[in-house]
């Protein structure tokens, strides 16, 4: 099985572009293929599935299977460069979700002048804002924003920094994060200069950190760090969360929601609101207990 160095894009009407990702999402052969999905233009009703095949093999099957379904454009572009992850994220188009508009260098010069502009460039960190987990995170906060202010922010696994720079952006005085991964503390400590947002990374496993204690109580928690962890933090985000306070748990896939909804009910949380956003689930709970 030969490396693959393509960028696969289709690009097609909502409904034909959902089914082509529920077809790459249902085969087996294809289980590992990356892919996104997203709304390129609103005004035209234009989707587009970006796919990034690291075998020939995956490569052919992703194909094969956009081109089945009629009504989407594909086309395969050869990525060149080195850096295959970030030649091929620096491919991808800016994320819009609510009023956050995530983009990369490439595309400065073309931000919109109403929305929250945030860089984020591609590189050894996650949270491009490509990716389910990151929009569903970003389209619940804008839902909330419209309604209220959150004072105390924290970001339970911050990757690139991207939700609590969202957080500073908006008007958060207080807006922590938190990772277990030292590079991406790194990172998002250099995104939050580049974006002129005050915010304070630490390095530190789930909440264990005396800063964030020092900080807390919190009025929003963010979280995207998949179910176990979720599950596993559930105690330890209460404890966070002043009551009345919000977690914004992101991560799981729809099929793992019941499972972490279930823990946080049980400790006196109350489901707002969920996101569906490819397989993945974002679950809005407020602390009533
Ligand atoms: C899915 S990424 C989310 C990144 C970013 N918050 C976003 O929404 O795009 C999860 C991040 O959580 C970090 N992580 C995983 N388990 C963790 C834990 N127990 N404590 C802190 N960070 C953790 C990973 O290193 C990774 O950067």
């Amino acid at each position: 099985m030969s490396e693959s160095a393509v960028q696969i894009i289709a690009r097609g009407p909502r409904a034909v572009a959902e089914s082509a990702a529920a077809a790459l999402d249902a085969d087996p052969l294809l289980e590992g293929a990356t892919y996104s999905i997203l709304e390129e233009d609103e005004d035209r009703g234009v989707w587009r599935i970006d796919a990034f095949p690291t075998t020939s093999d995956e490569a052919d099957g992703v194909a094969a299977t956009l081109r089945r379904h009629d009504g989407l454009v594909v086309t395969v572009e050869d990525l060149a460069d080195a850096d295959w992850l970030a030649m091929s994220l620096s491919g991808l188009p800016p994320v819009r979700a609510g009023r956050f508009f995530v983009y990369g260098a490439h595309d400065q010069g073309r931000v919109p002048v109403n929305t929250v502009n945030l860089r984020i460039d591609a590189g050894a960190a996650f949270g491009t804002g490509h990716h389910g987990t990151t929009v569903g995170c970003l389209a619940a906060f804008d839902e909330l924003l419209k309604r209220e202010r959150f004072e105390r922010v924290l970001d339970v696994g911050a990757g690139t920094g991207v939700l609590a720079i969202a957080a500073a952006r908006t008007g958060s005085p207080v807006a922590i994060g938190t990772d277990i991964d030292a590079p991406s503390v790194r990172i998002a400590r250099e995104n939050a200069k580049l974006n002129q947002a005050d915010v304070h990374f630490v390095h530190a496993s789930g909440l264990n950190d005396r800063q964030v204690r020092r900080h807390g109580p919190y009025d929003l928690v963010f979280a995207n760090i998949l179910a176990p962890p979720l599950v596993a933090l559930s105690q330890d985000i209460k404890g966070a969360l002043r009551l009345g306070g919000v977690a914004i748990l992101s991560g799981l896939l729809r099929t793992q929601e019941r499972r972490v909804s279930a823990a946080y009910l049980s400790r006196g949380f109350r489901l707002e609101r969920r996101i569906h956003r490819d397989a993945w689930s974002c679950l809005v709970m407020r602390r009533v207990g």
